[in-house]
């Protein structure tokens, strides 16, 4: 039996997720993108994978959700700020799928709970960069949690399926039960570092080597890790391994939110940062940290609309 897959956002992440699937002979791959040349390139010459991957695979690509055909199970991949509008575009794709959110932050799986019949909520460490129209740079490796997001939960057999597919085509990924403590884990380490590095230019492992960064980085995962105390959310990893690994497996890594900066888009800091405190008000911990680096990312993204001076 072939399972329909389509991936929305087919971005930097979106077409990691994409190219791998679509090597799978029982998996037919599908993608919407709001970039016209990066999809008409895609169906010209399929998607390519170069950096830690080198191949070519079949995708099919589309700019409007309403040439894609009704789906098993659904990938999203678009920025946090483009979720709702992407995914609200794909009714009828996934008017009888389970669908992942394999976005940073906090807040996703929500929206698609929303607007989706069945959720899956998704934490990858996989890293990358589009590079040119059809092209993706494969720059970390890394394992992808799956589970069930209730109030609108996955079947336990689509996150098994889902799981299985990724894993046959490379990506490890684990169906857990309960996927909040991998959630948190990826939540609390971007946090701590993807402002630093979005702030100073700098990729992952010099934000991380520093010392004078490096003591802001753990000053972050500490008041991190008080709000998921008083939450009662176990993270799962110890956040100094997770630094640890960054610098090893991505230390030349641009995280995300520096891409947007140097793009000067709109960043996910209030799904980040913003997504912490707001859990913080909730539960009473006072996140200081988390606002100072919401308050200065959202002031540099105004500083681009300010006329340039010369
Ligand atoms: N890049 C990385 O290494 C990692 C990223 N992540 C997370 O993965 C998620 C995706 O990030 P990333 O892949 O970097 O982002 P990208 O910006 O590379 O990709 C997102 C894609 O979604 C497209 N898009 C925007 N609006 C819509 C829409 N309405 N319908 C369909 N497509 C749309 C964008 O087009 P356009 O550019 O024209 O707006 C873009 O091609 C984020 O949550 C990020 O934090 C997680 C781990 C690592
Ligand atoms: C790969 C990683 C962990 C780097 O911070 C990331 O999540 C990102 O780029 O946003």
């Amino acid at each position: 039996m072939t399972v329909r897959v389509c991936v929305v956002g087919c971005g930097a992440i979106g077409s990691l997720y994409a190219a791998h699937l679509a090597t799978l002979d029982d998996v037919e791959v599908w993608a919407v993108d709001v970039s016209a040349p990066h999809v008409a390139a895609i169906e010209a010459h399929g998607l390519r994978v170069t950096g830690r991957a080198d191949f070519t695979a079949p995708v099919h690509a589309r700019t409007d959700a309403a040439d894609v055909p009704p789906c098993d199970l659904g990938i999203v991949a678009t920025k946090a700020a483009h979720t709702r509008d992407a995914v609200a575009a794909c009714a009828t794709v996934f008017a009888d799928a389970a669908v992942a959110s394999v976005q940073n932050g906090l807040g996703n799986e929500e929206v698609l709970a929303e607007l989706v019949p069945r959720v899956i909520r998704g934490t990858i460490l996989p890293a990358g960069a589009v590079t040119e129209p059809g092209v993706v740079r494969f720059d970390a490796q890394g394992d992808t949690w799956l589970g069930p997001f209730e109030p609108a939960p996955a079947a336990t057999e689509e996150v098994a399926l889902l799981a299985s597919l990724l894993t046959r085509a490379g990506l490890r990924t684990h169906a857990l039960a309960d996927a909040r403590g991998p959630q948190w884990d990826k939540v609390v380490f971007n946090s701590a570092t993807s402002p630093l590095a979005a702030l100073t230019g700098l990729p992952v492992g010099p934000v991380c080597e520093d010392p004078a960064l490096r003591a802001q980085v753990d000053a972050l995962v500490a008041e991190a890790l008080q709000v998921c105390a008083a939450l009662g959310i176990a993270t799962s990893a110890d956040p100094a391994a997770l630094v640890a690994e960054a610098i090893e497996v991505a230390h030349d890594h641009r995280p995300s939110m520096l891409q947007d900066v140097l793009a000067r888009r709109p960043t996910e800091i209030d799904w980040l940062n913003g997504g912490i405190a707001a859990q913080g008000r909730l539960a009473g911990v006072p996140t200081p940290r988390h606002d100072a680096m919401v308050a200065l990312v959202r002031g540099l993204e105004r500083s681009w609309s300010l006329p340039q001076e010369h």
